[in-house]
């Protein structure tokens, strides 16, 4: 009740404030993001036709494709009607009232078919020594960190480099050029960035050290992997028979959360996502008005019966959180059991069974003793109370989303760190 009271207010709020009424939203992704992109089609059929089956597609849905500014939110956030505010309601008999949350439901329904992990294959899914590649004289990355941004992927990295080795060797991430970042030591971005893809696969062989100086096993940790569609896909071509021995691993917060952290990360650092008409510049965006105008974004798209927001609405801002529909694409080029899904509040409560998890999973040996997980990365503006109400609202989007990810994880046997376990509903607010 206490959600929906405050999701109202937001909403009731937000209305009052001038929007831009159109919006352009970048028809699949931007900047690096953008360029040849993964077929959409699954695997057992067309998206059209199963669509088409489960109910015909009705005209005022069509007809939202333009409206961007006339879409009432509150009924995407499954607010009844009758409190929603006086424009929502207007534009509603105006024949804008969208019931985007069923129409949503009706594209969700058909999303690809995962690949299923072999009763054999899933029991092989703890290793007595980690994998070692040779790719091009290259010790070559054999474990991804591949996601996802804002979920803890540097403390994660830095207990991993700190405490699992195998036979005394410690795991490393390789290096990063003088003219690279230093975070490109963590994070490559090779799979997922157009410009440096391009480089080739040389280049990005020459950031690791050579076959003949043995470490336990490589990393990259790059956390956008997961949310760019067309990074799978050049992975598995770059290490063609080799793909079948990576791991990836997929340390995931709760959405909301993750999108919060997001947003003040990406102000502070000037490339916050606003694929919006009449955005303000970064630096003085806000969290609730650049929420309301993400959560428009979502809904037009919904209207407009696009199939899976992600990759096909977008693929940044809020839709990096949209975790099901990421999987589900890198099911379609990996086995369910080279997946490792750690929830962050797991990695934090339960920190020592996750790292002997991980190193069970990886055949590496987790070093005797404690040891906390580092705060990295630890956002520098304050949070504020107006802040947990955009976020409780943020959570209300985020829900179905995050059901249809435990269904996902469940269906397709994914193991969820440290024991496998899980209850259906939202893996993000489990009870302990
Ligand atoms: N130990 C521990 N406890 C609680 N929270 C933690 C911890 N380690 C990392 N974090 C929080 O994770 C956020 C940073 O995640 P990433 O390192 O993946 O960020 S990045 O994508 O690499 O920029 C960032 O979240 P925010 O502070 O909310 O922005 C970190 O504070």
């Amino acid at each position: 009740m206490a959600t929906l009271a405050a999701t109202v207010v937001l909403f009731v709020w937000a209305d009052l404030v001038p929007y831009p009424n159109t919006i352009r939203v970048a028809e699949r992704g931007v900047a690096d993001g953008a360029g040849p992109q993964p077929p959409a089609a699954p695997r057992g059929g067309s998206y059209g036709a199963a669509l088409a089956a489960a109910a015909p597609v009705q005209p005022w849905a069509r007809r939202e494709t333009d409206r961007f500014g006339a879409l009432p939110l509150h009924g995407a956030m499954g607010i009844p009607p009758g409190l929603w505010p006086a424009r929502a309601r207007a534009n509603a008999s105006r024949g804008a009232a969208v019931n985007v949350r069923w129409t949503a439901r009706r594209a969700y329904g058909a999303m690809p078919a995962p690949a299923r992990a072999s009763a054999p294959r899933r029991a092989a899914a703890s290793r007595t020594k980690p994998t070692w590649l040779c790719l091009d004289g290259r010790q070559a990355p054999s474990i991804f960190i591949v996601g996802c941004q804002k979920c803890g992927t540097t403390s994660l990295l830095a207990q991993m480099e700190k405490t699992l080795s195998w036979q005394g060797v410690r795991v490393q991430t390789g290096h990063a050029y003088r003219d690279e970042p230093p975070f490109f030591e963590k994070e490559k971005h090779f799979f997922s960035t157009d410009r440096i893809y391009a480089k080739g696969r040389r280049f990005y062989l020459n950031h690791f050290p050579p076959c003949s100086r043995q470490h336990a096993a490589i990393v990259d940790a790059t956390p956008n992997y997961l949310n760019v569609p067309q990074a799978p896909r050049r992975l598995k071509e770059m290490y063609g028979a080799a793909a079948d021995n990576l791991t990836f691993v997929l340390i995931l917060r709760d959405p909301a959360e993750r999108t919060e952290s997001y947003f003040y990360h990406a102000r502070a650092d000037g490339w916050l996502h606003q694929p919006w008409e009449g955005a303000p510049p970064v630096k003085s965006a806000q969290y609730h008005l650049w929420t309301h105008s993400s959560l428009r974004q979502a809904a037009a798209c919904a209207a407009r019966g696009v199939r899976r927001l992600w990759p096909e609405c977008d693929v940044w801002g809020l839709f990096v959180s949209l975790y099901a529909q990421q999987l589900a694409e890198w099911l379609r080029f990996f086995r369910a059991d080279q997946f490792i899904v750690v929830p962050m509040s797991r990695y934090l409560d339960r920190n020592r069974e996750v790292m002997a998890d991980l190193a069970r999973r990886l055949g590496l040996a987790l070093a005797p003793g404690e040891s906390a997980p580092a705060r990295a990365n630890k956002r520098k503006a304050k949070k504020s109370a107006a802040d947990a109400i955009t976020t409780k609202a943020l959570r209300a989007f985020f829900a179905p989303h995050n059901r249809e990810f435990t269904d996902l994880l469940k269906r397709a046997h994914v193991h969820v760190s440290p024991d496998g376990r899980f209850s259906s509903g939202d893996l993000f607010f489990e009870r302990a």
